[in-house]
């Protein structure tokens, strides 16, 4: 502006208000025309990022209307309204605990204090915004929307979403450092035109020198001199590159809304650049290069196979009823069972909604189980451990204790089994072989491996209430019931996809908690493997990946194509390991102990449909269909954003250090310049 302003005044008075005039409105028009633009793409972005904030916020969760579980969105909640909590969410509204079990909450987002308070008969208060930190529970809700804590927090700041990216950073810097060789360069040559003006080695087109000492009066002196800035101003403003950033954010405010209708929720502008420079993604397996639709399709109890998996014919009924009572019991699902003759609704997890899908065909009645003995103490399912448990008492001083995991890792825990006909059985080496035999048979047939056991306990080896909170259900001395295998077919095009990233030098590599052979056979099914007789490193169990020293799992890290049974710890310990490599490590997660993974990948790709709250809001970038072949358009879209903007640079830089050259050049030569600043802003 300065310069339009500048060039305006000394064009009308060099060039009289006739011609004078164009130059310096040109170059007015075109800081203009750069103010508008910019000032459109920036209120269209700020805009766009309201309506991603809006979708960010737009959390859909089950909530219990009428005795049935359904989906809602967060917008939608009413006060009354009971909501099931479990760890990983967010508690979506203000609201007081009606039942839960070993349920604690993370409040630092409200208090700013990093510390897990229990929620229990006794403080049941629950603030919106926190997350569940453990366990599970149900909360009714007292509060919503503004009226809640946190909505009277929020009304009183307001939210700063102008965040730049690393690459905008960088191209300001560059913008400011040509600005600076450019300014300095006018300096220079305003001195050298000014010295040989004032020396008399200036010549008008007859051949006669423009400054005469002496002989020249104050208004010619002026009019030469001012000629000369015009010239040094031009330089300047040809130099300046002022539409590099600009076009830096309309790139990225473009690809963002190209990957929003790809499904892909883009949290942190600067992830889009980062994405397209990935060199290796680890993806979970689990709905990310599955469908995620589980069904039980072989089940193995009392010590024999159960042909189709729902027939019980063989088990007493003894047997059945404890299989029974395991299920309805130990789960983090729910069935609604209308009246009439419509069929129950099941909701949960994946694979709880499959288990108790099963349980149904095996002639479970849900409500009527569950009232049969009630539940004194919950262990919920978690990824670290890999199982869940429950203790329930039925009549006076029965005890159960229910376990259900990890098939091979329940094994190991099992000390006897239960037969058909109900008679406990030792556990002898050969039957840990059968049973082994029997995972594994299940396992490479891609099928993920669900073992049930139980525990038989008296009232008098529980602890008092008061005590109860802390009681850790015992999990050795198991009686093992049987095994489920549960399939989860591969998402087509998965394969298709998995090709693409190889063809794009990204290698992707499988993390996920199931069982060795199962994942090697999805990965084979899915084309991460294309040997199936690989070995380790290749493919390796998350246990000998932990127990590496950090500088083996730096080595072995390159090689490893799947890894099972892994934690989420192993996760964060292989995309440290490959970051210290030197790659660039896009990670996907769902859970909440994902979080740490997800932090320390160069991009973190959380599940819009699995993930918890937790998982999403350590991400950057939210897979909204949890889709493996979404996560490669983003890569796709990455790299366009940066072919882009690399091209646009190539493009004004050259325009811009070849005018500054021209203009030097001839400046200094003929006191005068070529090209103006209009004519480089439009070509
Ligand atoms: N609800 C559940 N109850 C008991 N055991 C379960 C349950 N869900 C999964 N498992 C067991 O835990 C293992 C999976 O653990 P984990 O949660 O770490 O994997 P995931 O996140 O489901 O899979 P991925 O890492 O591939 O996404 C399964 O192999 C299964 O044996
Ligand atoms: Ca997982």
């Amino acid at each position: 502006m300065v310069a339009a302003a500048v060039s305006l005044a000394l064009g009308i008075y060099t060039e009289g208000i006739k011609e004078g005039w164009y130059d310096g409105a040109s170059i007015g028009f075109a800081v203009l025309l750069v103010i508008f633009v910019t000032a459109t793409s920036d209120y269209k972005q700020s805009l766009q990022f309201q309506n991603l904030n809006e979708e960010k916020q737009n959390i859909q969760l089950e909530v219990v209307r009428g005795g049935r579980r359904i989906k809602v969105s967060i917008f939608d909640l009413v006060v009354g309204d009971v909501v099931p909590l479990k760890i990983g969410d967010q508690v979506p509204a203000d609201g007081v605990l009606i039942s839960g079990h070993s349920f604690s909450i993370d409040e630092s987002s409200m208090t700013g204090e990093s510390k897990i308070v229990n929620k229990d008969q006794k403080s049941p208060f629950m603030m919106s915004g926190c997350k569940v930190a453990d366990g599970y529970g149900t909360m009714l809700v007292t509060a919503v929307g503004i009226n809640t804590e946190w909505g009277l927090l929020m009304a009183s700041i307001s939210e700063d979403s102008g965040e730049e990216t690393p690459l905008q950073v960088r191209l300001n810097g560059v913008a400011t450092f040509i600005g600076i060789i450019g300014l300095s360069v006018a300096v220079a040559v305003l001195v050298v035109l000014l010295a040989r003006y004032f020396t008399g080695h200036t010549y008008n087109p007859d051949g006669s020198p423009q400054y005469v000492k002496g002989k020249m009066g104050v208004g010619e002196t002026i009019r030469g001199v001012v000629k000369i800035f015009t010239v040094a101003v031009t330089i300047v403003v040809v130099a300046v590159p002022e539409g590099l950033p600009l076009a830096v954010t309309l790139t990225l405010a473009f690809s963002m809304r190209k990957m929003m209708r790809d499904k892909a929720l883009v949290r942190r502008l600067s992830a889009c650049e980062t994405m397209g420079s990935a060199t290796t993604i680890c993806s979970d397996k689990t709905g990310t290069l599955t469908l995620n639709q589980m069904t039980v399709v072989e089940a193995y109890f009392g010590g024999e196979k159960m042909d189709p998996p729902d027939n019980t014919q063989k088990l007493s009924a003894a047997v059945s009823t404890m299989i029974i009572e395991g299920i309805a019991q130990n789960t983090s699902g729910s069935i609604f069972e209308p009246e009439g003759d419509q069929a129950p609704e099941v909701t949960g997890s994946p694979t709880e909604k499959a288990i108790l899908s099963w349980g149904l065909q095996l002639g479970m009645k849900f409500s009527e189980t569950r009232s049969k003995s009630s539940i004194l103490q919950v262990f919920p399912f978690n990824s670290e451990k890999k199982r869940g448990g429950v203790a329930v008492q039925l009549g006076d001083s029965e005890v159960h204790v229910y376990w259900k995991g990890a098939a091979e890792l329940i094994l190991q825990s099992c000390t006897s089994w239960i037969g058909t006909d109900g008679s406990k059985q030792s556990m002898t080496p050969e039957k840990v072989g059968e049973f082994k035999k029997f995972i594994e048979d299940m396992a490479v047939a891609s099928l993920r491996c669900v073992a049930f056991a139980y525990r038989p306990c008296e009232m008098s080896d529980v602890p008092k209430e008061d005590q109860r909170a802390d009681w850790v259900l015992p999990e050795d001395n198991l009686i093992m019931l049987g095994i489920v295998g549960i399939k989860d077919p591969c998402r087509p095009g998965v394969q298709d996809s998995i090709r693409l990233c190889a063809a794009a030098g990204i290698k992707v590599r499988m993390v996920t908690g199931d069982n060795l052979q199962t994942a090697r056979a999805i990965a084979l099914e899915c084309g991460i493997l294309t040997d199936p007789n690989v070995s380790e490193p290749t493919i390796i169990e998350g246990k000998t990946f932990r127990e590496l020293s950090d500088l083996e799992r730096e080595e072995v890290a390159d090689k490893i194509s799947v890894m099972g049974r892994s934690s989420p710890n192993d996760k964060l310990l292989l995309v440290k390991a490959l970051r210290n490599r030197g790659h660039v490590v896009a990670v996907t997660g769902d859970g909440t102990n994902d979080a740490p993974a997800l932090h320390e990948a160069d991009i973190g790709l959380s599940m819009g449909i699995q993930g918890t709250e937790v998982a999403k809001e350590s991400s950057d970038i939210i897979i909204l269909d949890d889709n493996f072949a979404t996560l490669v358009r983003v890569v796709r879209w990455g790299r366009s954003v940066y072919a882009n903007i690399q091209k646009f640079i190539q493009f004004q830089l050259t325009v811009n250090v070849a005018a500054l050259i021209i203009n030097v050049v001839s400046a200094v030569s003929s006191g005068d310049v070529p090209l103006n600043a209009v004519q480089v802003a439009l070509g």
